[in-house]
């Protein structure tokens, strides 16, 4: 497996510490307002930041969650697709979405981005009136992956995209072949030279073609959607991801002018239309924020109110959590986890493209499983490396055997703080679950990868009732 530098990759702190963030500061209004600069902003200094947890407090409270960074990251290149504004209003502050916003910006895209105030006034305004470049450097790729999401809108839109190639990362190889195939069967011609994919339109455009999916692939399926919706004709994905992030993107297409059918099934129909136009649009809620908080209260047999999320968004896991002996009710102030008083059991998950147990909750749910009572076997099916994070938590005495691509953890043993290092973000997670639940101190090095993902999760969790601060690095 090939481990070029890209987010979640385990490379030296001295390559990590050029983040991209820095771009940000053309913007009309700066997300960070010049004030109270978030991790995600503070460039180098945050990549150095470590996490300070004292566990076995019991959280009690309600926190908020957020857009969905993948859902974000998605809609965000939707808006290349047209020379008109795309408004998006309750769009996390994340370091990838600091990424995607200087990733557009050297596309040409315009940004006005009022990240002040409650998360649901946030907006953030994406205008590419016209398209001044077609690079998807190397450098903005390897931080985020999701910068692979650009190819699609703009071969559509400009005819021409060259998109540094991703290479794997620490969780897996993560080709991105399906998303060329698709591609090509819209007429693109693709190319590979020098780590880039050279992509160009034939010169009557894209035409719309039947695409089958071998295997579910969400950026696939994203990237495919995206560059069908200006084809000349219509095409059908079979085998498409079924994602919440997919619908959202779907659902934002349509408001711009797309004709996208079959939301939230595994077939899309898509009629191709010659333009597109202005729209706003807001960003579905966090599922996996909201799963890991869930977890957050199970770890600590706590109580918490998850606000602006939905039940159906993460029926697998609810599902899970209510074997294991949790408490989960949906009310309209959002969702209640209760674990209070609790025994948990050992319950088996094996992660599976949605609407099955997601693999960005994996993590998450094996730090949960070292606490409960009985055995469970956790098998990841989508990513070939994603147990990064069990050496970690044997370290901090869980007891967990992988064999292949199965993780038998045999739970109730006594957690005890560590130093741990994360690999990758959700792995990142896990280890904050874990030094919840353990006894005495924690310290998370490598926090950056956190910051893709959670926003103010230190802050959040401290409302609770945790003990936790971040140590500027
Ligand atoms: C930004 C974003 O939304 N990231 C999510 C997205 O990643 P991402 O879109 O990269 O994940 P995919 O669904 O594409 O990957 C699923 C599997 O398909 C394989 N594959 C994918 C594409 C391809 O061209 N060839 C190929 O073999 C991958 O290596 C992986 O084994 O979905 C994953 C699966 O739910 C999540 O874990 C990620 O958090
Ligand atoms: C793996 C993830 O993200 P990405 O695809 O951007 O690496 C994730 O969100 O857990």
């Amino acid at each position: 497996m090939s481990h070029s530098p890209v987010s979640d990759t385990v490379v030296s702190d001295a390559v990590l510490a050029d983040p991209v963030a820095a771009p940000i500061a053309r913007d009309r209004r700066h997300p960070t307002g010049g004030h109270d600069p978030s991790p995600a902003a503070r460039g180098h200094a945050a990549t150095m930041d470590r996490i300070r947890i004292r566990g076995g407090r019991r959280l009690e409270g309600t926190i908020p969650i957020g857009g969905a960074k993948n859902a974000a990251l998605t809609v965000m290149p939707a808006a290349l697709l047209t020379d008109q504004p795309l408004t998006l209003t309750n769009v996390p502050r994340l370091a990838d979405i600091d990424s995607m916003i200087a990733l557009l910006g050297q596309l040409g895209t315009g940004v006005d981005a009022d990240f002040d105030g409650r998360a649901a006034d946030r907006r953030l305004v994406l205008t590419a009136r016209a398209i001044t470049g077609a690079t998807a450097p190397y450098d903005i790729v390897r931080k985020m992956r999701a910068s692979v999401l650009v190819l699609g809108p703009l071969l559509a839109r400009h005819g021409h995209a060259r998109v540094s190639l991703p290479g794997g990362c620490a969780i897996g190889t993560r080709p991105v072949d399906l998303h060329l195939k698709a591609l090509e069967a819209l007429g693109a011609r693709i190319t590979l030279e020098g780590g880039y994919i050279d992509a160009r339109a034939p010169s009557g455009g894209l035409k719309g073609n039947d695409i089958v999916f071998p295997i579910v692939t969400v950026g696939g399926t994203e990237n495919a959607l995206m560059a069908a919706v200006l084809a000349d004709g219509e095409t059908v994905i079979e085998n498409a991801a079924r994602e919440p992030e997919i619908t959202d993107l779907a659902t934002c297409l349509n408001a711009m002018g797309a004709r996208v059918e079959g939301l939230g099934t595994n077939t899309l129909r898509v009629r191709g239309v010659p333009r597109l136009h202005a729209a706003t649009h807001a960003i579905v809620a966090d599922r996996i924020e909201t799963g890991t908080y869930a977890l957050a209260a199970a770890v600590t047999r706590g109580r918490l109110l998850l606000e602006g999320t939905q039940h159906g968004l993460l029926e697998a896991v609810i599902d899970h959590l209510e074997e294991a002996g949790v408490s989960v009710t949906a009310t309209d102030a959002g969702l209640v986890v209760d674990a209070r008083d609790r025994d948990l059991r050992g319950v088996d998950v094996m992660t599976k493209p949605y609407p099955g147990f997601p693999t960005d909750m994996q993590a998450q749910w094996m730090a949960l499983m070292t606490t409960a009572t009985g055995a469970a076997m956790i098998t990841e099916s989508i990513f070939e490396n994603r147990f990064m994070h069990v050496p970690e938590l044997v370290r901090m005495g869980a007891d967990i055997n992988i064999h292949g691509g199965s993780a038998i953890v045999r739970g109730q043993t006594h957690l005890s703080g560590a130093q741990v290092m994360a690999t990758d973000l959700r792995a990142s997670v896990c280890l904050v679950l874990a030094g919840l639940a353990a006894e005495g101190e924690t310290i998370i090095n490598r926090v950056y990868h956190l910051d893709r993902g959670y926003e103010t999760v230190e802050a959040r969790l401290a409302a609770c009732g945790a003990e936790i601060e971040r140590l500027r690095g």
